[in-house]
């Protein structure tokens, strides 16, 4: 298969370093010296450090070439850059199959990718999203990883499942691609809850109450927007909500992690150096689930700690002393 992949963050590059040996990939970066370097150096130091790139991977700054020669398109952007990647793909005719890998809300309008690409692509029955328990340098590195890959279209979900996987990566086909989306996008606000749980050194049972609290609240406003329960408790859900709030690799983890010691949000994201899509995410979903009449008390308490300058110390107070109810 001839694979596009746009946007050479850490996880474009680590995934088409990992699919360079089965198929025939072309990494774009819109940076003409970040490309040369990578062409240079066989590694992107700027976003996937130590990780070598191989030898018959492409990367180029032409867009239109990249489309053109495509059969499978994976837009590797963060969600706040999908509206105009989306926008450049819709102006290309004959446009292959689109998968797109960001798990976020587009900053400012509320939607999911979904909706962003309905609202842009000439084909929107042509696409699916790829999501689920991934830190980038595992990936790169060819340790065994599953995910989830769904598409409204079963059959194209099946067919790009099994075309992507490889002995390393695992993927399975769904057709929910809402709560695949929802799944990928809630999960980073609960990392950085549970880098604050850890930063504080609030201890192990804390952070299990906390996944599990923080699961029946990404589920609650996961299936009133439309998505399956069950998808909550797959790979996509549970699976990259166990994994980012424990895995220091986690960048929303770090957001927390960093927040617990009163750290400014904008000395954090600075020194991050990359996108931590929980962040955005986090005031998106407080505003829809307010809208929706959807309780989501952690989603809440992130937003009061990284907008509001609440303390970290009190936000858990909050938390831990309300009203009491029943569980289920
Ligand atoms: N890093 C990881 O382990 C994983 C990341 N993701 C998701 O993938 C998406 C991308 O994340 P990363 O690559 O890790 O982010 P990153 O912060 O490492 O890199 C972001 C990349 O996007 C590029 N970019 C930003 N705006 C752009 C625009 N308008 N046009 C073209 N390129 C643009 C930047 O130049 C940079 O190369 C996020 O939604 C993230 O949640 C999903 C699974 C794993
Ligand atoms: O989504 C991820 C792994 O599945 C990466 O999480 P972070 O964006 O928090 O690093």
């Amino acid at each position: 298969m001839k694979l596009a992949v746009l946007g050479a963050g850490a996880w474009g590059t680590a995934l088409a370093a990992h699919w360079a040996p089965h198929h025939a990939v072309t990494l774009w970066a819109r940076n003409a010296a970040d490309v040369e370097a990578m062409r240079r150096e066989r590694v992107n130091a700027r976003y996937l450090p130590g990780c070598l790139l191989p030898d018959p991977l492409q990367l180029t700054t032409d867009f239109q070439a990249a489309v053109a020669a495509a059969d499978l398109i994976v837009v590797a952007v963060p969600s706040g850059a999908l509206r105009p990647t989306l926008a450049a793909l819709a102006a290309h005719p004959g446009l292959p199959p689109v998968l797109w890998v960001c798990k976020g809300f587009e900053p400012g309008s509320r939607k999911l990718p979904h909706q962003l690409v309905a609202e842009l692509l000439p084909n929107p029955n042509h696409t699916g999203v790829l999501s689920g328990p991934s830190f980038a340098q595992e990936v790169a590195h060819g340790y065994p990883t599953a995910l989830t890959l769904a598409a409204e279209d079963g059959a194209l979900a099946r067919r790009l499942a099994e075309a992507l996987s490889s002995p390393r990566l695992r993927i399975y086909a769904h057709d929910d691609v809402i709560g695949v989306e929802l799944g990928g996008a809630l999960k980073n606000v609960m990392a950085i809850a549970a880098g604050v749980c850890d930063g504080l050194a609030l201890g192990h049972n804390a952070r299990a109450a906390l996944i599990t609290r923080g699961l029946a609240e990404m589920t609650r406003l996961g299936v009133r927007l439309g998505g399956h329960f069950e998808t909550f408790m797959g790979l996509s859900g549970l699976g990259d909500l166990i994994l980012t709030t424990t895995g220091d690799l986690s960048r929303n983890r770090q957001v927390g992690l960093r927040l617990a010691r009163g750290q400014p949000l904008d000395t954090i994201l600075a020194e991050l150096g990359h996108v931590a899509e929980g962040v955005t995410t986090a005031r998106e979903v407080a505003g829809l689930a307010a809208e929706l009449g959807v309780d989501m008390p952690i989603t809440r308490a992130v937003c009061q700690m990284l907008f509001e300058g609440l303390p970290a110390a009190r936000a858990v107070d909050a938390l831990l002393n309300r009203e009491i109810k029943a569980e289920f």
